[in-house]
C-alpha cells in the first residue's frame, strides 16, 4: 500500500493593501510549488484585470446563486463587494496531493478554519499602520472614501491575528517570501501529518 500525502491547504491573509497579492506574485515567480485558488467576486474589475485570471466577475445575482448551491468554501463581504472561494478546485487539487494557497480577507480565513482545522494559517502584517496606509494610496486604486473604509477595517482585522498560526511581517517582498516557504517547508515535515506513512512501513513497496 503507497501513502499518498493529501495537499496543504495555505490559508493567507491579512489587512487590503498589506502586499498579499504582491507576495503571492512573487512566490508563483520564484516558481513555489503552491496552487492558487481563484476567487469569485461582485466587484468590478479594475484596469487591467481579466475574468478568469484575476477573479471570476460575477454579479450578486449569480454570487448568491453559487451560494445557495453551496459551491463555495467560505464567502464574505468586504467594503461592499463580496468576495468566495469555491470549492470544487480547493478540494481536487488538496486530493491531487498539491498545496493551495487562499488569498483571502479575516473573515473568510476563519470560516476555512472551522471547515479546514488542518490547514495553515498565516497572517501577513505590515510594519505599522502608517506604512499600510501610504501602501494602499500608493496602489492608487482606491477613492478617499474607500481607503478610509480599508483603513478602519484593516484595524479590527489586526486584532484577529491571534486566531492564525504564523504571522510574516510583510517589510521587504523577498524576505516575506522566504519566511512563507519556510513555514509550508516546516508544515509538511510535521508529525501527525507524517505519522500514518511512517507507521504502515511495512506494508510499504519491497518489504
Ligand atoms: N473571504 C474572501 N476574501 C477574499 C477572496 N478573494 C479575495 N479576498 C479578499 O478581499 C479583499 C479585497 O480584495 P480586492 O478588492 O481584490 O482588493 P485587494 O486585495 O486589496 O487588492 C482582500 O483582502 C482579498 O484578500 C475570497 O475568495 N474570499
Ligand atoms: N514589502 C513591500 N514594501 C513596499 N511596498 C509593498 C510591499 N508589498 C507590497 N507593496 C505595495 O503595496 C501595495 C499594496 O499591495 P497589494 O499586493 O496590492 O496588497 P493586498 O493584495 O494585500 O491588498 C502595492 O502598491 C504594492 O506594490
Amino acid at each position: 500500500m503507497s501513502f499518498k500525502e493529501k495537499g496543504l491547504l495555505v490559508v493567507l491573509s491579512g489587512p487590503s493593501g498589506v502586499g498579499k497579492g504582491t507576495v503571492c506574485k512573487a512566490l508563483r515567480s520564484r516558481g513555489t510549488q503552491l496552487q492558487y485558488s481563484i476567487s469569485v467576486t461582485t466587484r468590478k474589475p479594475r484596469e487591467g484585470e481579466i475574468d478568469g485570471v484575476h477573479y471570476f466577475f460575477k454579479t450578486r445575482d449569480q454570487f448568491q446563486q453559487m451560494i445557495r448551491q453551496e459551491k463555495l468554501l467560505e464567502w464574505a463581504e468586504y467594503v461592499g463587494n463580496c468576495y468566495g472561494t469555491p470549492t470544487d478546485y480547493v478540494r481536487k487539487t488538496l486530493d491531487e496531493g498539491q498545496d493551495v494557497i487562499l488569498e483571502i480577507e479575516v473573515q473568510g480565513a476563519l470560516q476555512v478554519k472551522r471547515r479546514f482545522p488542518e490547514a495553515l494559517f498565516i497572517f501577513l502584517a505590515p510594519p505599522n499602520l502608517m506604512e499600510l496606509k501610504k501602501r494602499i494610496i500608493g496602489r492608487g486604486t482606491e477613492t478617499a472614501d474607500l481607503i478610509e473604509s480599508r483603513m478602519t477595517v484593516a484595524k479590527s482585522e489586526m486584532e484577529l491575528m491571534q486566531n492564525y498560526n504564523y504571522v510574516v511581517e510583510n517589510d521587504q517582498v523577498e524576505k516575506a517570501c522566504d519566511r512563507i516557504e519556510a513555514i509550508v517547508l516546516a508544515e509538511h515535515c510535521r508529525v501527525d501529518r507524517l505519522i500514518e506513512k511512517y507507521t504502515n512501513l511495512e506494508g510499504a513497496d519491497g518489504q
